[in-house]
């Protein structure tokens, strides 16, 4: 029963949706790496629910790091960071039916009724405010080494966004922005169909489409802890994510070879390809193009419909309306979170490749 991700920087996840607190343990970072709170801070506003198209649910987010930084810089000791749950209305939630497509009767099943069902509990969309603390502190650290995360809405509500066209700054305009899109008038009309969707008691889904820019070449195991086997482990710890796939993915099954292939070209003195459609992977190891992928984001399980359960504690088929606060789309929630697991993820295989030291090092 581990909550811990990673093998040589690990992250560890605690709390509850309506525990007095959350948080999370980095494990094995280097030392020296700055701690800049003003970041984490934004990176956690950038998450934060904000209008009609997210939860009603309010929380500052005052997190407070109570160990492993001295002097605004790393020590290289576990790292904690706690974040408080302050806006919580437990009396939304009662024990018994569980709710369609959240985690309500799997964890009834695994914790065997002492599972704290408040809020969706430990599962809850709530404890990726640690995640995404935890990961400002490694995304700041990769930009020290030139290596930038970017993510963008790139489909919700059957809406198509622009897809990447002019990388970096792309993702320079990505990380500024509360929604994630690179053509706004998509934006407006994805808030749009949220809105609707929330305003009929439902809700919707979307994908996420992720680019890495400066993965050095020659990171990755070639068979369990492949760049993608790892990276996906990373990115299905994000609730609601339900597929992931890796440059072209799915669409290379009606590609031929001759198309599907990236052709190699010296530039500079480097190998590079002159298309990507492997994702800057090929063996399970980077190659040093930028990485790209894509992960689907299932509609928010909480709707305000009514819908058919059970409850476990009786056994009984019933009827379920449930009342509170939800968000009517995850993805534009997620696509902060996407970024952070990513960056932990990847931390760890520059680590396991370079050695722990390597983040904190000076640009050679
Ligand atoms: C940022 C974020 C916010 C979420 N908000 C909600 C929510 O308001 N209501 C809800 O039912 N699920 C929400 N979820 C999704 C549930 O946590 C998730 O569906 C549930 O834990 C079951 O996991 P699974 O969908 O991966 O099977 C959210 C997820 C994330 C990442
Ligand atoms: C609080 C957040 O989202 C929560 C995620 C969530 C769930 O079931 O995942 C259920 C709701 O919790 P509550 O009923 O306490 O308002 C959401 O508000 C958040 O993401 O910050």
């Amino acid at each position: 029963m581990k909550n811990t991700f990673g093998t040589s920087v690990t992250v560890t996840l605690f709390g509850e949706s309506h525990g007095p607190e959350i948080g999370a343990v980095v494990d094995g970072l280097a030392p020296g790496l700055p701690v800049d709170e003003e970041f984490i801070a934004s990176r956690l506003t950038l998450r934060r629910p904000a209008g009609r198209i997210s939860t009603a649910r309010q929380e500052e987010d005052a997190f407070r790091i109570v160990s492993g930084v001295f002097e605004g810089r790393t020590t290289g000791t576990p790292l904690a960071i706690l974040i408080p749950n302050r806006d919580t209305r437990s009396g939304d939630y009662q024990r018994g039916p569980a709710r369609p497509g959240h985690a309500d009767y799997t964890a009834y099943t695994k914790y065997h009724g002492f599972e704290d069902y408040r809020g969706g509990g430990h599962f809850s969309g709530r404890i990726t405010a640690a995640l995404v603390a935890a990961g400002a502190i490694v995304i700041r650290a990769l930009q020290g080494k030139g290596i930038l995360i970017g993510t963008h809405v790139a489909r919700c509500a059957g809406i198509d966004d622009a897809p990447f066209t002019d990388l970096p700054a792309d993702l320079e305009k990505l990380n500024s922005l509360p929604f994630a899109v690179l053509d706004e008038t998509k934006g407006q009309a994805m808030r749009d169909a949220i809105e609707q969707a929330a305003a009929r008691g439902d809700s919707v889904g979307g994908i996420l489409e992720t680019a890495v820019l400066g993965m050095p070449a020659g990171v990755g195991e070639p068979w369990f802890d492949t760049v993608e086997g790892v990276l996906s482990h990373a990115l299905f710890s994000v609730p609601a994510v339900k597929g992931v796939e890796f440059g072209a993915g799915f669409a290379f099954a009606d590609m031929t070879g001759s198309r599907a292939n990236d052709p190699l070209r010296m530039k500079d003195s480097h190998p590079v390809t002159t298309s990507n459609h492997n994702g800057g992977i090929n063996g399970g190891i980077s190659n040093g193009m930028p990485l790209l992928f894509r992960c689907v984001v299932k509609p928010t399980p909480s709707i305000s419909l009514e819908q058919q359960t059970v409850n476990p504690l009786t056994g009984e088929n019933t009827v379920l309306e449930i009342r509170g606060r939800h968000d009517p789309a995850i993805v534009h929630r997620a696509r902060i979170v996407v970024d952070s697991v990513a960056a932990l993820a990847l931390a760890d295989l520059l680590a396991l490749r370079f050695g722990a030291d390597w983040l904190a090092s000076p640009d050679d």
